[in-house]
């Protein structure tokens, strides 16, 4: 009683049509659209399980909480959605909307897509305080796997995962506590390339304006690819999260298995990308008479 591929053959056989030219528009007209759909989804499916509860309105609803508060792509899906409801009206749900989202962001930003199982329904609930479990910028290794396995995913996972990394952007304000005085040492945290430093401190000066934000992967930013993980290699990860992953030895196993290094067994990044994305959208999903198919993707019915 899980998704399955096809769901909609016969009920809404344009929905992935209609999904990716909505996407396609929406990253054609802004490009960071494709790294916001894509952090959406993680998101949504890591707090209630993949069940849309990340885009309720309301007070003090999932999306209000500031693990939340810089996501983007809200009205992609929404203006998805209000295309589906003409053509088979009350037939597929947003979470099933957002995950096909999330692989069409993958596709255009030049990485490889993967099916994607259909038949999730819609949430009845979105509570900001159940986000707390969401991974952290500053989670060390041991708890960034904790909060996988709770989820059913294991290690190499949270590598492959992680490696979305290589499209989107960070705010100074998450990362730049590690540029000046790390850990009240009045020097930055002495795991970044010192030739690197002085790059991310011109991109985030002491004291400035936190909500400017910063490449993830440099300089390979817009496109889907496994150059992340060379970055990690160098000391050039961003997050403090991942960072972590290189200085960990089980973490770092994978990471230099997605680099191919000689003498591990090879991992090929957008193929094991797509597998455990697979895997994530599978995470305490409602099915069957559970939940319900929402009107709109902002409001329960
Ligand atoms: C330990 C796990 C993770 C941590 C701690 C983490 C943390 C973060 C943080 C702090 C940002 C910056 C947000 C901002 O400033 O707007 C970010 C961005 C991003 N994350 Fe993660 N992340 C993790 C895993 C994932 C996973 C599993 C995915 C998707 C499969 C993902 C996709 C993204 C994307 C695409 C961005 C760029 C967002 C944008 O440009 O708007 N992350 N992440
Ligand atoms: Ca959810
Ligand atoms: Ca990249």
């Amino acid at each position: 009683q899980g998704t399955r591929l096809g769901f909609y053959r016969t009920s809404c056989p344009r929905v992935e049509t209609i999904v990716q030219s909505a996407v396609q528009a929406a990253i054609r007209n802004n490009p960071t659209i494709a790294p916001g759909l894509l952090r959406m989804f993680f998101h949504d499916c890591f707090v209630n399980g993949c069940d849309a509860s990340i885009l309720i309105d309301g007070a003090s609803s999932e999306k209000t909480a500031a693990p939340n508060s810089l996501l983007r792509g809200f009205e992609v899906i929404d203006a998805a959605k209000a295309q589906l409801e003409t053509t088979c009206p009350g037939v597929v749900s947003c979470a099933d909307i957002l995950a096909l989202a999330a692989r069409d962001s993958v596709v255009q930003t030049g990485g490889t897509g993967w099916p994607v199982p259909l038949g999730r329904r819609d949430g009845l609930v979105s509570r900001a305080a159940d986000t707390a479990n969401l991974p952290a910028f500053n989670d060390p290794v041991s708890v960034q796997v904790r909060k996988f396995s709770d989820k059913g995913l294991n290690t190499q996972d949270l590598v492959a995962l992680s490696g979305a990394h290589t499209i989107g952007t960070a705010a100074c304000a998450l990362f730049s506590y590690r540029l000046y005085n790390y850990n009240n040492t009045n020097g930055p945290d002495p795991t970044i390339d010192p030739a690197f430093l002085p790059t991310l401190r011109n991109l985030c000066p002491n004291g400035g304006d936190g909500s400017r934000r910063v490449d993830l992967d440099p300089p390979s930013v817009g496109r889907f690819d496994n150059s992340y993980y060379a970055n990690l290699r160098n000391r050039r990860g961003v997050l403090e999260s991942d960072a972590a992953l290189w200085n960990d030895p089980t973490t770092q196993r994978f990471v230099n298995r997605f680099l191919g290094v000689r003498g591990l067994l090879g991992l090929t990044f957008n193929v094991e990308f797509g597998r455990s994305m697979i895997k994530m959208g599978n995470i305490e999903v409602k099915t069957g008479t559970q939940g319900q198919i929402r009107r709109v993707c902002n409001a329960i019915n």
